[in-house]
């Protein structure tokens, strides 16, 4: 079962979350950690800089979840530049140490293949950060996506270019493919940690945290790993049927576990 985690507010998430990465930088200075995109990781982003001053993040490797196939490298949207945007400039990384698929349809048949080597060579993601999508997809692992599935390509659903809309001029722009870790690439990370926020994903939150172990809601495998912890806002947690106990073990969680 994944550890769930009920707070007060995205910052509260964030705070949380960035205070466990901090540690890990700490501990291990060239961690291994799984990026996620979209709103969601936003707020553990935010909490970064303010607890790693004085750290040496210079030899922080990271792997972001997911790129679009076929957007201009300029375009403000490719996952390789919210990431070099929203992370490693704010937080000082080495860009060089931080990699996203390539979504380049020139090489797209080893895109896939050359991701996994990477994250194989590097020993494989410590901290994955995840966001889930009102659908239930994690990375872009949509609906019937195999849990033995690896970093490969993938056809966006209609209602993940809808959502996704947003962040372009009109969803004509929402590329139609991407390459994304497979949902057993996601699990092959030590720990999983996966965030989601208001009422809009509630559904998606039960149905990962407690729906039955199914590839039309991918978020449910991670009901298959041994170290999953979910946090999440009330709203987000309002259809979990078993939220008295989740709050009842974390407030009575021994100090020596840790998250
Ligand atoms: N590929 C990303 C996912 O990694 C993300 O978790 C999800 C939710 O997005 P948001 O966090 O903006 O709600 O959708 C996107 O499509």
């Amino acid at each position: 079962m994944a550890e769930v985690v009920v707070v007060d507010s995205k910052a509260a998430a964030g705070a949380l979350i960035a205070d466990e990465i901090a540690e890990l930088i700490r501990r291990q200075p060239d961690v291994v950690l799984g990026l996620a995109t979209g709103s969601t990781p936003t707020p553990v982003y935010e909490a970064l800089p303010s607890r790693l001053q004085g750290v040496d993040v210079s030899r922080v490797r990271g792997f972001a979840l997911d790129e679009y196939v076929g957007l201009d490298p300029q375009h403000p949207e490719t996952y390789r530049n919210v990431i070099t945007r929203e992370v490693v400039e704010p937080l000082g990384l080495n860009p060089e140490l931080i990699h996203t698929p390539n979504g380049d349809p020139a090489s797209i048949e080893h895109a896939g293949d050359d991701y996994e080597a990477a994250i194989l060579a590097a020993g494989g993601v410590e901290l994955q950060i995840l966001g889930i999508g009102t659908g239930g997809h994690i990375g872009f692992n949509e609906p019937g996506s195999s849990f033995a599935s690896q970093t490969r390509v993938k056809t966006l659903t209609a209602q993940t270019r809808s959502d996704n809309a947003r962040f372009f001029d009109s969803i004509d722009d929402v590329p139609m493919h991407c390459v994304t870790q497979g949902l057993g690439t996601i699990l092959r990370a030590r720990h999983l940690v996966l965030l989601a926020f208001g009422e809009g994903k509630a559904d998606a939150v039960a149905g990962a945290v407690e729906g039955p172990i199914t590839s039309s809601l991918p978020g449910s495998a991670i009901q298959l790993h041994p170290h999953a912890t979910v946090v999440v806002d009330e709203a987000a947690a309002s259809k979990l049927q078993h939220l008295d106990y989740y709050r009842y073990a974390y407030d009575n969680k021994p100090d020596w576990q840790g998250l």
